[in-house]
């Protein structure tokens, strides 16, 4: 009988973790790569991430190490699960190895200057890769610990996507399949900013009618920047869309929406990132992205708002008082732009 061969994720943190987990489960040997050496000993030998996943015991099937070129040459299919500041320069010295493997982002944020997706990144180094990406409302804690969870494969390759299926889809965790790569990864990027707005409400005190508002505001406003991007509005009535957008701005568990809870807190930027020692892609993504929408002359009033709370020395109250004043707008506004009515 030959031996199964080993799938690749890229990444020690929580979310890495969760799903190196998730393959091994299924029987699938799994080389989880990360760059702390001292790391990864300590996960093969103790059988935990103790720094980004406490109390999880890793699977048996899952073999940390730290040879990023040993793990690369094992490997055809990679799931890529590093913070976004990171990606390019952890894959670009590897580039012509990874030509014809299968690579799937796990990522959920935008390359500061270019303003580029981990996928267009991943294109750029290795166009010769079959690229995908994975997104969905997937609170890595949850997933370790087996809550009923449901996520999204994307790729233009369909048997990538079936590939993904076959080796992540299990008794907890259903793997739905997308063609909309850019727009399923855009989602997942985008609600970040939101869950910082949110976690900051819920720590101010205000209302489930906010929240509300807040939620489908943001919906509204990330689907129109994304159509103004050629992504495809009715993504964003999916998990990638909605369905994340509904988890990060309502869980104490999201990173980002500590962040903006610690904020509203009266905590400094600095000390709420400080404090959470994770990755909020969040924060990097709503800089970015104000940018963006400004360049590409897209409406995004909570983007903007929270940009002026946290760089441009405005005080929350300033900001809402300006976005419950303005002009009052149609609802389903972004439906119409795309020409889908
Ligand atoms: N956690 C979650 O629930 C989910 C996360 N994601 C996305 O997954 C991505 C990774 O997040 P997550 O696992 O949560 O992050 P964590 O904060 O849990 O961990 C970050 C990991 O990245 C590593 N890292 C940081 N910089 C580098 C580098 N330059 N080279 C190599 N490794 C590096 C860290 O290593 P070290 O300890 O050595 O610094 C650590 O292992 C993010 O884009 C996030 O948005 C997506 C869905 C769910
Ligand atoms: O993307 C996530 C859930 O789908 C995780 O969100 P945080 O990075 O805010 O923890």
């Amino acid at each position: 009988m030959t031996e199964q061969q080993p799938v690749a994720v890229l990444g020690g943190g929580s979310f890495g973790t969760a799903v190196a987990n998730l393959l091994a489960e299924n029987g699938v040997p799994v080389r989880q790569w990360m760059r702390d050496p001292e790391q990864a000993e300590a996960m093969r030998v103790n059988r935990e991430n103790p720094r980004y996943l406490k109390g999880i015991r890793l699977h048996d099937g899952v073999e940390p190490v730290n040879d990023l070129l040993a793990t690369l040459q094992a490997c055809d299919l990679v799931f890529v699960a590093l913070p976004s500041s990171a990606l390019r320069s952890v894959l670009a010295p590897h580039a012509e190895l990874l030509r014809g493997k299968g690579l799937v982002s796990l990522t959920k944020g935008i390359e500061a200057q270019s303003f580029k997706l981990m996928s267009q990144i991943i294109e750029e180094i290795a166009p010769q890769a079959r690229i995908g990406v994975l997104s969905g409302p997937n609170l890595a804690r949850e997933i370790a610990e087996h809550a009923l969870t449901a996520t999204v494969v994307a790729s233009e390759d369909e048997q990538l996507c079936q590939q993904v299926q076959a080796v992540l889809h299990g008794r907890t965790f259903r793997v739905y399949a997308s063609a909309d790569r850019f727009g399923v990864e855009l989602g997942g990027a985008l609600k970040n900013v939101y869950a910082i707005i949110a976690g900051m409400a819920v720590a101010l005190g205000m209302g489930e009618n906010t929240k509300s508002m807040l939620i489908t505001r943001a919906l509204a406003e990330m689907t129109r920047f994304a159509v103004s991007q050629g992504a495809n509005p009715m993504t964003f009535l999916g998990l990638a869309g909605v369905g994340d957008l509904i988890v990060t701005c309502s869980s104490p568990k999201s990173r980002n929406y500590q962040v903006g809870h610690a904020l509203g807190q009266g905590l400094s930027l600095e000390q709420a990132v400080n404090r959470l020692g994770e990755v909020a892609e969040g924060v990097n993504t709503l800089k970015v992205l104000k940018a963006k929408a400004q360049e590409v002359q897209v409406y995004m009033p909570l983007v903007a708002g929270l940009h002026a709370i946290l760089f441009e020395g405005r005080t929350l109250n300033q900001v809402i008082e300006h976005l419950m004043r303005a002009e009052p707008k149609t609802d389903v506004d972004f439906i119409s732009i795309s020409g889908f009515n």
